[in-house]
């Protein structure tokens, strides 16, 4: 008889911390202590479809949809393709009454491939080609937002009839990210500084333009935002721009599309942009601006892309080994790595992990969970409690990656990208499929 037979109220005690601020909302352990996800066992997924594979939860992202919704009534939401993209994906968050943005042709044709309104598509990108924007038009997308003075000459050559667009302004905000993904900040690569008169520059070279109907203005202040005071001062700005566009040109735009970047959670205690706290924010900043220059309120378009698909995404990986090096760490060596999560190479970003087969009564140890990849920085998660009884062949979880994962994976060292697998009510189905050694030798042209 096990101790846990004798003492079933041990269980609980001993089950690892699932913060349900990092893992999806119908996270549960089952009865043969293995974590669950939607009412599947992790570990049987990793039995039937291999391992890595991203695990994504179709109701956790459809429930984050409708929060948007319910938070922000008035505002119109578009899920942003880049930090997940599929047919599936496009379908759920369209039918849960999400616009869509898009940045590339490829998000653009999933997009039109899943049978999303092109009226509904906003199509962004600082770097748009001649292609790219010929297939926006021959689509019908409802906004394009302009990035760049070559876009401007390029877009107006291009269009046959009327289009409405958004010019991108960066309004000069360091929201306290990591820099790679800090976009609000003048000197970088998006859209046109307020500073120096370059976006009234841009302004001016739109409305000369008979085929660009210029309807808003577009910032984005960067990604895995935590703190709400910056998307006042956006707004602060934006809204002076645009007064200040009235005043020069006699136009009243109607649109303020104020991007993403809503950060969240990954491992326990993390902050989070509280939405609500957000939503009263932009509220009461829109009310002072608005009143300040008399300006008509603008409707309110926000972009987030990894507060909607990220937490309801779990990597399930296999161990592989466990190496112990005097006087060093102690690794753990799984299938997968920097080709599924380029994120903690990236960004020194950190992880939560669990076991997810099993339940162990082993005392906890702190590991480095390594990838697979020939590069010493290949990790997971360093210095995480895990019990230090891990084997090959135990399975592990890795809350938190449903966005930016797939979308940012590579094939390095020749190893496929794994499949999307989505669950819902006990029930599992591939959304892509595991992408195999053939595929990747079927790109070769010669041999
Ligand atoms: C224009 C634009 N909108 C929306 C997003 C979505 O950002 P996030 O996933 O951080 O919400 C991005 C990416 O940062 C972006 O560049
Ligand atoms: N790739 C980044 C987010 C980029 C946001 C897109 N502009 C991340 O994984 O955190």
């Amino acid at each position: 008889m096990t101790l846990l037979e004798i003492f079933p109220s041990l269980r609980s005690a001993m089950t690892p911390r699932l913060d349900p601020a990092v893992w999806p909302a119908s996270t549960h352990v089952d009865d043969h202590d293995r974590i669950t996800v939607a009412g599947v066992a992790l570990a049987d997924i990793a039995d039937q479809y291999g391992t890595p594979s991203y695990v994504l939860d179709e109701l956790d992202l459809r429930h984050r949809c409708r929060t948007y919704r319910e938070v922000f009534p008035e505002a119109e939401i578009a899920y942003a393709g880049k930090a997940l993209l599929t047919r599936a994906v496009a379908t759920w968050v369209t039918e849960e009454g999400l616009s869509l943005d898009v940045c590339s042709a490829g998000e653009l044709a999933i997009a039109l491939s899943a049978g999303v309104n092109p009226r509904r598509i906003i199509m962004h990108g600082n770097a748009k080609t001649p292609a790219e924007l010929s297939a926006a038009r021959d689509a019908g997308v409802g906004r394009i937002v302009i990035d760049s003075h070559a876009e401007i000459t390029l877009l107006a050559a291009t269009l046959t009839r009327r289009q409405n667009v958004l010019v991108r302004v960066t309004p000069g905000i360091d929201a306290h990210t990591h820099r790679a993904v800090a976009t609000g900040v003048t000197d970088q690569k998006f859209g046109f500084p307020l500073e120096h008169g370059q976006a009234d520059e841009a302004v001016r070279r739109v409305l000369g333009q008979p085929r660009l109907n210029l309807i808003g203005l577009h910032c984005h202040l960067g990604s895995q935002i935590t703190e709400v005071e910056h998307f006042r001062t956006a707004v602060d700005r934006m809204i002076a721009q645009m007064a200040q566009i009235r005043i020069d040109h006699g136009t009243i735009l109607t649109e303020l599309n104020l991007g993403g970047g809503h950060g969240i959670s990954y491992v326990c205690g993390d902050p989070q942009l509280d939405l609500s706290s957000l939503a009263a924010t932009l509220d009461d900043a829109l009310d002072d601006a608005c009143a300040r220059h008399r300006f008509p309120r603008p409707r309110i378009t926000l972009e987030p892309g990894r507060a909607v698909a990220g937490r309801a995404g779990v990597t399930v990986y296999r161990v592989v080994s466990v190496k112990h090096v005097t006087g060093g760490r102690t690794f753990v060596c799984v299938d997968g790595g920097m080709s599924d999560n380029p994120r903690v190479a990236l960004y020194g970003a950190h992880y939560s992990v669990a076991l997810a087969n099993r339940h162990s009564i082993a005392a906890p140890a702190v590991v480095t969970v390594a990838g697979r990849h020939c590069e010493a920085g290949d990790e997971l998660a360093v210095d995480v409690q895990l019990p230090s009884d891990l084997h090959p062949g135990d399975v592990l979880a890795v809350p938190g990656t449903g966005a930016y994962h797939h979308s940012l994976a590579s094939t390095y060292n020749a190893v496929g990208r794994p499949p999307i697998v989505a669950v819902r009510d006990g029930r599992s189905r591939e959304l892509i499929r595991r992408e195999t050694v053939e595929d990747l030798l079927r790109r070769e042209v010669s041999g």
